[in-house]
C-alpha cells in the first residue's frame, strides 16, 4: 500500500506546526487552556500529547467518559495517558445521561446507531460544560481519514473548537504518536469508535485504514482517476467506489448547515 509517513525532518516540523496551532487557537479564544475526551485510542492520545507539550500539562484537562459498552482496557488506557502526562482528569459515567435522553423520547426503539451517536453527543455536551465553566477550548481528535469519509457523529465527536490532527492520515497519526513518546501499544492499537459492543472502525467500514488513506491520498485529495488508482494501489475498484461514495455522501458533515439562497427580487 502507499507509504504516507513523514520523513524525520517533516515529522519534527509537523509536530511544531501543530503545537503552534494549538497555542494560537487557545490564545485567539482568550482561553485559559483546553479540555479533551480521552478514550484510550490513538487519536485522543496523540492529541493529548501534543496539547500537553504545547500548553503545559497544567493547562490541559482530560475527561474519561465510559459508557456501558466501553471496555475496561480502553478506559484504563485513557487514565494511563492522563497519568503519564500528569494532566488533571476526571472519570464521568455517561450511560445514565444517555438512558435519560433516550427514554425521554416517546416510542424510542433504541436503534443501535441512534443510541451510539447519542453517546458521542453526550460526550460533546460534557466537554463544552467544562469548557464554558473553566474558559477552555474543546480539542477535537478527528483525523483526515475520518473527516473525508464522514466517519464521525455529526455534532458528536465532531462538536469541537479545532482538530489539531485533522490533516493527518491515520498512518501519520500513528507515526506521530510514536514520535511523541506515546506507549507503543497505544500508537498501534486497533481503532474503535466504541459506540456499541465489539465495534471496530475497520469492521464497520469493511476496509483497512492503510487502504482508506491511500485511496483518499491518490483519488480524493489527489487527482488520479479510479482506473489509475486501481493500478497504482492494486486495490479492488469496489473499494475506490466505496471511499468516493463515503466522501460525497458526507459533504453535509463538513459544511455549515445550509440556508436557502436569498431569492432574486
Ligand atoms: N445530505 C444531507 N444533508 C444534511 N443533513 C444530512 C444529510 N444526510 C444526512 N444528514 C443528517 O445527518 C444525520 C446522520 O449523521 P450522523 O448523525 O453523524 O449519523 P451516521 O453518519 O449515520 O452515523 C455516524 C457514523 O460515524 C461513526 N462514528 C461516530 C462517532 C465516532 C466514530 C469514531 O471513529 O470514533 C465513528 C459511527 O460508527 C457511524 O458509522 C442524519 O440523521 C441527518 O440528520
Ligand atoms: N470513553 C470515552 N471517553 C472520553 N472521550 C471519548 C470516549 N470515547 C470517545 N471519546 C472521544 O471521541 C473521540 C473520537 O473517537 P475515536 O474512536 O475516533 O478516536 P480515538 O479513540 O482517540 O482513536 P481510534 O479512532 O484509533 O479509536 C476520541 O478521540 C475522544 O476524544
Ligand atoms: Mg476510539
Amino acid at each position: 500500500m502507499l507509504d504516507l509517513r513523514f520523513s524525520d525532518d517533516e515529522l519534527r516540523d509537523r509536530r511544531d506546526h501543530i503545537e503552534t496551532f494549538i497555542q494560537d487557537v487557545v490564545a485567539d479564544a482568550g482561553a485559559d487552556g483546553a479540555v479533551l475526551g480521552l478514550s484510550g485510542g490513538v487519536d485522543s492520545t496523540t492529541t493529548a500529547y501534543l496539547a500537553a507539550s504545547a500548553l503545559g500539562k497544567e493547562n490541559l484537562r482530560g475527561l474519561v467518559l465510559p459508557a456501558e459498552v466501553s471496555s475496561d482496557g480502553n478506559m484504563s488506557d485513557a487514565e494511563r495517558v492522563a497519568e503519564d502526562l500528569g494532566i488533571e482528569y476526571d472519570v464521568v459515567e455517561i450511560e445514565p445521561i444517555v438512558d435519560a435522553l433516550v427514554d425521554a423520547v416517546p416510542g424510542s426503539d433504541r436503534d443501535r446507531t441512534a443510541v451510539g451517536n447519542t453517546r458521542a453527543r453526550v460526550r460533546g455536551v460534557l466537554n463544552y460544560y467544562v469548557a464554558n465553566e473553566e474558559n477552555r477550548v474543546v480539542l477535537g481528535t478527528g483525523n483526515r481519514a475520518e473527516a473525508l469519509t464522514g466517519y464521525f457523529t455529526k455534532y458528536g465527536d465532531q462538536a469541537v473548537d479545532c482538530n489539531p490532527i485533522g490533516n493527518l492520515y491515520k498512518q501519520q497519526v500513528r507515526q506521530l504518536a510514536a514520535h511523541l513518546g506515546a506507549p507503543d501499544d497505544l500508537a498501534e492499537k486497533q481503532a474503535t469508535a466504541e459506540l456499541w459492543a465489539d465495534q471496530t472502525d475497520e469492521g464497520e467500514l469493511g476496509l483497512d485504514y492503510d487502504t482508506i488513506d491511500a485511496i483518499l491520498a491518490l483519488h480524493v485529495d489527489g487527482d488520479l482517476s479510479p482506473a489509475a488508482t486501481e493500478r497504482a494501489l492494486d486495490v479492488d475498484r469496489d473499494a475506490i467506489t466505496q471511499v468516493r461514495e463515503l466522501y460525497e455522501a458526507s459533504k453535509h458533515k463538513r459544511a455549515m448547515p445550509p440556508a436557502p439562497v436569498d431569492p432574486t427580487p
